[in-house]
């Protein structure tokens, strides 16, 4: 499927921009309020006993902030960062290493948590619980294994998809946190934050036509902010006004409720193919031509959130909101 603007993923052109609006302390990281607070107590607490975070788990859908809470950690616990992912991370070996370079309370973030090879995982296991890791040395029958303590560390790991963790190593996170999508004041505010940042010039009611269509996610948020500027500079006299933003997002097409050409092909094979539904997700994923994991993690989230379809012991099925919107009668 092609490239869309409304991608939650991360793209070429967020990288610049993502890193100049990453907020780097709590007070400026917008919503997640329940994530926000628990982490504020024991950060507070860690700090005062001069002792490392407990490890932290984050999972949800791409572009709501895992990253940065985790930067935002290491700046609050005042200590190094080292970042990593699941796939990057081939042999215990290298695991090993990277653990033991750390320093005390250093954090160390792991990307794809989910995507860590079992051999490299198992590494984690005595490093998480005791700090330590279990380096076999010689060969053969003389081959014997030795523990090496570590720096008492926080493993910070972020995943999109939790329910591919291994029971043993979901275990030894001490704090699973789920981040949940940005309502439109949350996002309202977010853009007008990046805006400042970038100093682009924005009303609040284009901040808010933006919010909507921003899919709950601060990364597509400040993408479309990014390129409703463009159209603002160019057509008008570079003031994101309410109506620029309708303007350009619908060039883009990106529609009132923030769903492109592929959300609305969902619905509508739903609609037109399996009477609304309800239908499995296998056999929906087949006749749109996606695998079940990526519709169910990548495009089902956010029509689910918006009521656009439910699902049901029998499979999913679309709601009167979404005939509706699709102008489709029932
Ligand atoms: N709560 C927030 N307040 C303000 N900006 C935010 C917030 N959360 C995320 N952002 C912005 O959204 C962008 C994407 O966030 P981030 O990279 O942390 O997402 P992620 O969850 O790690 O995504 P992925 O799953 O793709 O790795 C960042 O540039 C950041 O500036
Ligand atoms: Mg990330």
């Amino acid at each position: 499927m092609g490239k869309r603007i409304i991608t939650t993923e991360n793209l070429e052109e967020d990288i610049k921009i993502e890193n100049n609006l990453r907020p780097q302390y709590l007070k400026d990281y917008i919503g997640q309020e329940k994530a926000k607070k628990t982490l504020e107590i024991y950060i507070k607490a860690a700090k005062e006993r001069g002792d490392a975070l407990d490890h932290v788990l984050f999972y949800g859908p791409p572009g709501l902030g895992k990253t940065t809470l985790a930067g935002i950690i290491a700046n609050e616990m005042g200590v190094n960062i080292k970042i990593t992912s699941g796939p990057a991370i081939e042999k215990p070996g290298e695991m090993a290493a990277i653990l033991n370079n750390l320093q005390e309370n250093d954090i160390l973030f792991v990307d794809e948590i989910h995507r860590l090879n079992r051999q490299v995982e198992e590494v984690l296991y005595p490093a998480m619980e005791d700090y330590a890791i279990d380096i076999m040395i010689g060969k053969g029958a003389s081959a014997r294994s030795i523990r090496l303590d570590l720096p008492k560390f926080t493993l910070v790991g972020a995943t999109t998809r939790a329910g591919m963790l291994t029971a043993p190593l979901r275990d030894r996170f001490g704090v699973i946190h789920h981040l949940e999508l940005y309502t439109e004041e949350e996002l309202t505010t977010i853009i007008l934050r990046s805006a400042k940042v970038l100093e682009v010039e924005i009303e609040e009611s284009g901040a808010v036509e933006l919010a909507k269509r921003s899919r709950g996610t601060p990364r597509l948020a400040n993408r479309l902010l990014k390129r409703v500027r463009d159209f603002a500079q160019v057509k008008y006299d570079g003031v994101i006004t309410e109506e620029v933003a309708n303007y350009a997002l619908n060039l883009l097409d990106v529609d009132t409720y923030g769903l492109d050409h592929i959300d609305r092909m969902i619905l509508l094979t739903m609609i037109e193919k399996f009477q609304g539904g309800p239908v499995g997700l296998e056999t929906l994923a087949a006749s749109i031509a996606e695998d079940a994991g990526t519709l169910e993690d990548v495009y089902e989230p956010y029509l689910l959130k918006n009521g656009f379809i439910q699902r049901t012991p029998r499979g999913r099925v679309v709601t009167e909101l979404a005939y509706k919107h699709l102008g489709i009668e029932i």
